[in-house]
């Protein structure tokens, strides 16, 4: 995500790290590198002058300049006045005092409203009881559409009834329908246009008047850049937007709208779409954002992760092996049975504050069947091997093939992967790259 604006920051910064000391200079160049590659991300140029403004300010400061560590400094302050332009705190969805809850969930056609609305639905119905409901009669198949979604992710659904044409009767439909059969949160589905015009927008203020909403959440396709702006403000100056889901996020989308929106409507982004399953939403976190736009990883959620699925006996046997600098077979296999419980790879290693990481994770083999492969070879060692892999030789590694089922050559693969992944693990245990350290201590607080 963002690749381009990461990328641009890494070798903005690589340059910056190789210097003792930085002259105003320094930062100015460094300065002009970082407005570039905001604008080709597609921020406004207003948020970007903005921003790069604040940035200069604070960063030709004499604490800056005299700094021993100056390059650390400027990251940061990119990053904090990258997270304040996205706003600095998760904004949660909020519910009415009085039921029903009514969030009416607009936004242009394909932008992924209707798949957001189930999302949102499914995700609060640990705690609510939600009603989706079908406001969008101009395509016949997006009623369909709604109604087969809900069903599958096990929300109730409620869709025009016979001759019905006018969606502002369906709103006020299941308000009714909510009160008999006890729902207590109606989630408005509405009809999108490829464009903004003027009919669609006349529509969805009659619906926001016949049914005051609780939210009115703009879904925007983060993949459309600097036009979400446009949208965003358009629907903005007629509905008076609450909030903002930013869908299409786990794709190539670059990082100009998820930065552009908050500034140019004051509208949080408050969730984000990560794919397109159901369970694929998150709340949208800015200063992890800001974290993967400036290459530091998503820390927070490989945080989350990590702790969903380790035990605190695993963590502190990893952390010895980190403190110690030995990053043994065994670890490696706990890390590797960890990982497959963490969901999809690819994802995992996206999350990884190293430079390069989501590049691996497009070259790494994810097949399930050679991470069990690896697993078996490595159980068929003794301890001792596991624990000193350098005695591994020609002998050995051919009892290991027979012992696994498996061949020499993917016993040798194996070994060479230890060896890349000690290396990686010897990288954390000093704090990420060479010179460079994350806010808060990076990796090692992982394992803390
Ligand atoms: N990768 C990815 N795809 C998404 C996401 N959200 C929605 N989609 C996909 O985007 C497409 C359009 O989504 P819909 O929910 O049908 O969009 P819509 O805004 O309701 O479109 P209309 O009903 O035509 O107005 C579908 O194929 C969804 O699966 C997301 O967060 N990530």
């Amino acid at each position: 995500m963002f690749d381009a604006l990461k990328d641009r920051f890494e070798k903005i910064f690589g340059t910056l790290r190789g210097k003792g000391r930085l002259s105003e200079e320094d930062v100015n160049l460094a300065l002009r590198e970082v407005r570039r590659a905001l604008l080709e991300a597609d921020v406004h140029y207003k948020v970007v002058k903005d921003l790069t403004d604040r940035i200069r300010e604070r960063a030709t400061g004499q604490d800056v300049l005299a700094s021993i560590t100056p390059a650390q400094q400027v990251l940061t302050i990119v990053f904090e006045e990258l997270v304040a332009v996205m706003g600095s705190e998760p904004k949660p969805l909020t519910i009415s005092p009085k039921p029903p809850t009514v969030y009416l969930m607009a936004g242009l056609q394909g932008s992924g409203k209707t798949t957001s609305t189930v999302k949102i639905a499914s995700r609060l119905k640990g705690s609510h009881k939600p009603l989706v409901v079908a406001c969008d009669l101009q395509r016949p198949a997006a009623v369909e559409q709604l109604r087969v979604l809900a069903e599958k992710a096990g929300v109730a659904f409620y869709g025009p009834q016979a001759g019905q044409t006018d969606p502002v009767q369906v709103a006020r439909g299941s308000l009714k329908y909510a009160e008999d059969h006890l729902a207590d949160l109606i989630l408005l589905d509405t009809a999108g246009r490829l464009q903004i015009d003027e009919a669609l927008m006349e529509e969805l203020v009659r619906i926001k008047e016949a049914v005051p909403p609780q939210e009115v959440l703009l879904v925007v396709d983060a993949m459309t850049g600097q036009e979400a702006v446009t949208v965003a403000e358009s629907f903005h100056a007629k509905l008076g937007l609450t909030g903002v889901v930013l869908t299409k996020l786990d794709g190539d989308a670059r990082g100009g709208a998820a930065l552009a929106i908050g500034a140019a409507t004051g509208a949080p982004v408050k969730l984000a779409g990560m794919g397109e399953k159901i369970e694929d939403l998150e709340v949208f976190d800015a200063r992890r954002m800001g974290q993967r736009i400036l290459g530091m990883g998503d820390v927070v959620g490989l945080v989350e992760r990590v702790q969903q699925v380790t035990s605190q006996q695993d963590v502190e046997r990893l952390t010895e092996s980190l403190k110690k600098n030995r990053f043994t077979l065994e670890d490696m296999l706990l890390q590797l049975q960890q990982i497959q419980k963490m969901g999809p790879l690819e994802k995992v290693l996206e999350m990884l504050p190293i430079p390069g990481a989501s590049k691996m994770a497009q070259g790494a083999d994810l097949d399930p069947k050679r991470i069990k492969h690896t697993e078996a070879i490595i159980l068929s060692m003794t301890p001792r091997e596991r624990r000193s892999p350098e005695i591994i030789k020609g002998a050995r590694r051919r009892r290991i093939a027979l012992g696994s089922g498996t061949s020499v050559q993917m016993v040798n693969q194996v070994l060479h992967q230890y060896e890349q992944m000690k290396d990686l693990m010897k990288a954390f245990g000093k704090g990420g790259r060479k010179g460079f350290r994350m806010p808060g201590g990076g990796m090692r607080n992982l394992f803390r």
